[in-house]
């Protein structure tokens, strides 16, 4: 009778003993995978010294010297860089659910509603249902066609507006006159009416105002955030600023409501169906916003996205066609190449339209190339690692904050030869990088990021940028003021949040197209 029982026994011994060991093996493996390497920090501020004025650059420089995958610290936050294509695609690909969240920040919580927002959100239904929200009504295939005349318009009142200061003026700094463009198609499309009005609007003036001064103060990297012990100081006055803007962009909108609920008619032209009349419309009707009754969109849900548009939505997509203009002036080839492709497509007799666009496959690859060389948020947004887990073999604590040097990743060599050059060929079909897009599938080229928390505006910003930029490149012959040769025009980067030309751009604008495409109808 125990003769048959004696095998099953040892071998159910056996098993366990297996089992047990490869459990153990596992668990000792994931407790003694390392941290990533990096440089050794200061007491109490950690790494934050050695940033300097441009952290994309500096960030690159270090991740040359201790690989791709680095690990800092700011103040008491476990910081970490993803600094190639392959360590990006495990973070935004491989972990992305476990990366969807943004870090804590003094904006979300003071300028942002309370993280009532898209940006700063927590991942999650609430986040989800804001983002359809604005997904649906602005930056659907449907939304952006029906909005495709407003951005047609500013772009032709812009270079109205060049022409119009006559010969003698045409000497111009071309980033304000695209910012005026881009931030007015935008503000038509959330609320109707322009930031950038004619002189004695001074409701536009007001909003002209908040909207640059949320930009400068969001981008300033408040030590309060990272050093807890400094928080209450408010060492920088960056929390003050905060809470006096949030106050009058509050007021502001406010006020804005409150017209639109008294029946305000907006100025001639400016009416129409915008995201915030559709936001109070939602508001009016109580209608639920992430599929839970309860959960209803409040007006705070209403200002925090428009909010939201303006930051995100206004310098990023200006900065970018200053970038691209300068290339195109430092090339007078690549300049030449592409207005000869305008001409063919579009004529000498009206300006470019979005109907163009996909037909100007040479315009598109500068657009590309353009992107990854200057991309306008070059360490992205940061996220956050709600649990722990291991990335190319290393431990990545819960709670680090993760940075994407977006611009980094795009100068890497073994992934784009002379990545120096500004080469738009890379991009044609038979290129280097004929397939390549900046939509997030390709991890050597995500200037908008990548996964979950990718650009909620990418389609808007993506035409804005190439609609703008071909209608001035094709309305106007770009020259340097007298003296300035091409081979001098600075290049040099200003880091904030966003990567900025440190010395606006300055061009001659000499119209090429027959005098009847200026005028607007
Ligand atoms: C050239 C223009 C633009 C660039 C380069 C850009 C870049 C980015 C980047 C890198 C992120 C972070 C993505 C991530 O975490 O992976 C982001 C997020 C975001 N962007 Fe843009 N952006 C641009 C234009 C716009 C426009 C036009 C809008 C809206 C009108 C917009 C709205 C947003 C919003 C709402 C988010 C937060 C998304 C979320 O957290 O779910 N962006 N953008």
């Amino acid at each position: 009778m125990d003769l048959p029982t004696t095998p099953l026994l040892l071998s159910t011994f056996a098993v366990s003993v297996v089992v047990c060991y490869v459990l153990f093996r596992k668990r000792a493996a994931r407790k003694t995978a390392p941290l990533p390497p990096g440089p050794r920090g200061w007491p109490v501020l950690g790494n934050l010294p050695q940033l300097g004025g441009k952290t994309h650059q500096t960030l690159h420089e270090m991740t040359l010297v201790y690989g791709p995958l680095l690990r800092l610290r700011f103040g008491s936050s476990n910081v970490v860089v993803a600094g190639s294509a392959a360590v990006a695609e495990q973070f935004l690909r491989v972990h992305d659910a476990n990366f969807s969240c943004r870090p804590p920040n003094s904006g979300g919580e003071h300028m942002a509603y309370n993280y009532q927002d898209v940006v700063f959100a927590p991942y999650g239904p609430r986040w989800r249902a804001m983002r359809k929200v604005c997904a649906v009504n602005l930056f659907s295939g449907r939304a952006l066609d029906d909005l495709r005349a407003v951005r047609e318009r500013e772009a032709a009142l812009m270079v109205r507006s060049l022409v119009g200061q006559g010969s003698d003026a045409l000497l111009v700094p071309l980033g304000k006159a695209v910012n005026v463009c881009t931030t007015n198609a935008l503000s038509r499309a959330a609320v109707g009416r322009r930031v950038f009005a004619a002189a004695g609007n001074e409701g536009a003036r007001e909003f002209k105002e908040i909207v640059l001064e949320v930009m400068q103060v969001g981008g300033v990297l408040n030590v309060g955030d990272f050093v807890p012990a400094l928080r209450w100081l408010d060492p920088q006055g960056v929390v003050a600023k905060m809470k006096k803007l949030h106050r009058r962009f509050d007021d502001m909108m406010n006020g804005i409501i409150a017209d639109r609920k008294a029946g305000v008619i907006m100025p001639a032209g400016e009416e129409g169906k915008d995201l915030l009349g559709l936001l109070l419309a939602m508001v009016h009707d109580e209608r639920p916003l992430a599929g839970a009754e309860e959960d209803r969109i409040t007006e705070t849900d209403a200002k925090a996205l428009i909010l939201n548009l303006f930051v995100a939505g206004t310098d990023t997509t200006s900065t970018i066609v200053e970038w691209s203009l300068s290339e195109l002036i430092r090339h007078p080839d690549i300049l030449r190449q592409a207005q000869e492709e305008l001409d063919a497509v579009v004529g000498r007799g009206r300006l470019v339209s979005e109907s163009d666009l996909p037909r100007l496959t040479f315009f598109n690859a500068v657009i590309k190339e353009t992107f990854r060389l200057h991309p306008s948020t070059p360490l992205s947004l940061p996220r956050m690692a709600a649990e722990e887990c291991e990335v190319a073999g290393y431990r990545i604590p819960k709670g680090s904050e993760l940075l994407v040097n977006v611009w980094g990743i795009a100068r890497d060599p073994a992934l784009w030869p002379d990545p120096l050059v500004f080469r738009p060929a890379r991009f044609l079909p038979g290129g280097s990088h004929a397939n390549v897009d900046v939509k997030g599938g390709d991890f050597g080229l995500i200037p908008f990021g990548a996964g979950r928390r990718i650009c909620a505006g990418l389609s808007w910003g993506l035409r804005m940028v190439t609609l703008t930029s071909a209608t001035l490149v094709h309305a106007f012959g770009l020259e340097l003021p007298a003296g300035q040769s091409v081979d001098k025009l600075s290049m040099e980067e200003a880091f904030t949040l966003l990567l900025q030309r440190a010395v606006p751009l300055m061009v001659h604008l000499v119209p090429r197209l027959l005098p009847s495409a200026y005028e607007i109808a």
